[in-house]
C-alpha cells in the first residue's frame, strides 16, 4: 500500500486538488498515547516494506492499526504518505486518522481493517479462493 498506492494517489491528488502540502485535518498524536493504545506495540498485525503494523485501542475505544515506520523510511516518505493518504477519503481506501512525528519516531494511525489484507485472499494458504467474478469486482473497485 505504501509504495504503489501512494504513488498512484499522489498523481491523482496533484491533478485533482492541485495542492502540495497539508495535514491540517489529521490528528497529531502523542507517542505516549500510541504506545499505551498498542500496549507498547505488542500485537503485530503484519509487516510491510516500511515497518510493522500494530493493533491498538484508542481512548474512545475505537480500534486502530498503527504503522511504526523504520527510520530508513525517511522524512520524505513519511510526509508523502501523510499528505497523500490523508487528503483523500474514499470507501475503498483505508482512512488515515492521524500521525505521530515525535523525536525519531514516525507513526501512522489508520482505521483498523478486521478482515486482513487483500493478498491473503488472492493468495490463500488453503484451497478457498476467490472466484473470477469476485476478483473482477475487486479489480474494478481498485481501479
Ligand atoms: N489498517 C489495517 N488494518 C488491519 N491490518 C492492517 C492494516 N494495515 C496493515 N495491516 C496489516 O499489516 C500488514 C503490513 O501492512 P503495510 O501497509 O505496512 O504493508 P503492505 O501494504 O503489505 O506492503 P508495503 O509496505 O510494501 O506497501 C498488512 O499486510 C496487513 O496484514
Amino acid at each position: 500500500m505504501f509504495n504503489v498506492t501512494s504513488g498512484i494517489i499522489w498523481n491523482i491528488r496533484r491533478k485533482m486538488f492541485n495542492v502540495t502540502s497539508g495535514v491540517g485535518f489529521l490528528v497529531s498524536f502523542k507517542y505516549r498515547l500510541l504506545q499505551r493504545a498498542t500496549k507498547n506495540f505488542s500485537e503485530e498485525l503484519g509487516k510491510g516494506g516500511f515497518g510493522s503494523v500494530f493493533k491498538g485501542t484508542m481512548p474512545d475505544s475505537s480500534i486502530v492499526a498503527v504503522k511504526r515506520l523504520m527510520c530508513s523510511a525517511g522524512e520524505k516518505q513519511f510526509r508523502s504518505e501523510v499528505n497523500t493518504i490523508g487528503i483523500i477519503q474514499h470507501v475503498n481506501l483505508i482512512r488515515l486518522r492521524g500521525f505521530c512525528a515525535q523525536g525519531s519516531e514516525r507513526l501512522l494511525v489508520y482505521e483498523y481493517m478486521p478482515n486482513g489484507s487483500l493478498s491473503s485472499y488472492l493468495f490463500p494458504r488453503d484451497s478457498t479462493s476467490l472466484n473470477w467474478n469476485m476478483r473482477y469486482q475487486i479489480a474494478l473497485g481498485i481501479a
